[in-house]
């Protein structure tokens, strides 16, 4: 039998019972967790719901309140140095050296971390379409979230934490840093993708929790979320419609006609047979648009603060 330590110590991240506290603010409220090797994890949560404070918490930048948090068996508080030897991190903001070149990061990073990882630094530049001779302040925002990625991939850490990665990046390059994350993780390498953008991390994440107000309200597969994620509707006919042909659809609903208009919200699952039913009709104008994932808590996750207790507790 492998010793609890040794279990510890093959987890590339486990949180248990992780709490912060801010004054009167209980920013983080007991969160367990767990994440696997090669596991893509999405935490997801509205603006303040406690992610910023969790990836924090994680890189040992601030001290749990109670409980802890460790990689690969390390404390993230008491040995944040051998943790960080671990662990990339990409900030959703990151903070550069504006007069220093992207070379010149990478060297001052290698020099710190007692390590030459230049030819993979300028490898990852190239794929991802980055000048590293440019001086940070002059870089584009997308440009300075390219070179926060390298930086944070050189040094081929085990567990990636990642902070609205994309957000700034184009489709092509987010396809490129896509096809990264999937090398990484087929390496063996973990991540933890915080985002408030449920589509950001569904392209990439095995499984999703889902944190509000501090508490992990629901920890889902991916495919089982996705088909709950939320869209709104709207079609412009060229002739009246009825609003019951629409409201039938399993899954839809706020179904409203105005004489030729149409709108309505309808999780994914629905959207296949919602779109026969409009195709029946002449369609002028179509619009579909994923619902803001706050709205979406509210659908699924809303209401009464104990809605998401059981799929919580399928937390591994
Ligand atoms: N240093 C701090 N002092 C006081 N309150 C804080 C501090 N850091 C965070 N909080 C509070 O803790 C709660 C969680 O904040 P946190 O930044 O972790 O949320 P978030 O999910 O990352 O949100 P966002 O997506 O807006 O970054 C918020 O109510 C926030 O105001």
């Amino acid at each position: 039998m492998p010793s609890s330590d040794s279990v510890r110590s093959d987890h590339p991240l486990i949180l248990e019972g992780l709490s912060k506290r801010f004054g009167h603010t209980l920013a983080l409220d007991g969160v367990s967790l767990e994440i696997g090797p090669g596991e893509v994890f999405g935490y997801l949560g509205p603006n303040g719901a406690g992610k910023t404070t969790t990836i924090r918490l994680v890189l040992g930048m601030i001290r749990p309140t109670a409980g802890r948090a460790s990689v690969f068996g390390l404390d993230t508080w008491t040995s944040a140095v051998g943790v960080h030897r671990l662990v990339g991190y990409v900030p959703g903001e990151p903070s550069l050296y504006p007069r220093l070149t992207g070379h010149e990061h990478i060297a001052y990073l290698g020099h710190l971390r007692g390590r030459d990882d230049r030819a993979r630094a300028r490898a990852l530049a190239d794929r991802l379409g980055l000048d590293l001779d440019r001086r940070t302040r002059t870089l584009s925002r997308g440009n300075r979230q390219k070179l926060a990625i390298v930086l944070a991939l050189m040094s081929e850490p085990r567990l990636l934490v990642l902070d609205e990665p994309t957000s700034g990046l184009d489709p092509l390059v987010q396809r490129q840093f896509h096809a990264l994350l999937r090398e990484h993780t087929e390496s063996g390498g973990s991540v933890l993708l915080s985002s408030h953008i449920l589509g950001e991390v569904q392209r990439v994440a095995d499984r999703i929790g889902v944190v509000r107000e501090g508490r992990l309200v629901a920890v889902e597969r991916l495919a089982d979320l996705s088909g709950k994620s939320l869209h709104h509707v709207r079609a412009s006919f060229a002739h009246d419609v009825r609003a019951e042909e629409f409201a039938g659809v399993p899954g839809v609903r706020d179904v409203t006609v105005e004489g030729q208009a149409l709108s309505c919200s309808a999780p994914q699952s629905a959207l296949d047979e919602l779109l026969r039913r409009v195709t029946a009709h002449t369609v002028i104008d179509f619009e579909c648009a994923e619902a803001e994932l706050d709205e979406m808590f509210l659908t699924y996750y809303g209401g009464e603060s104990d809605a998401g207790q059981p799929a919580a507790q399928n937390a591994s």
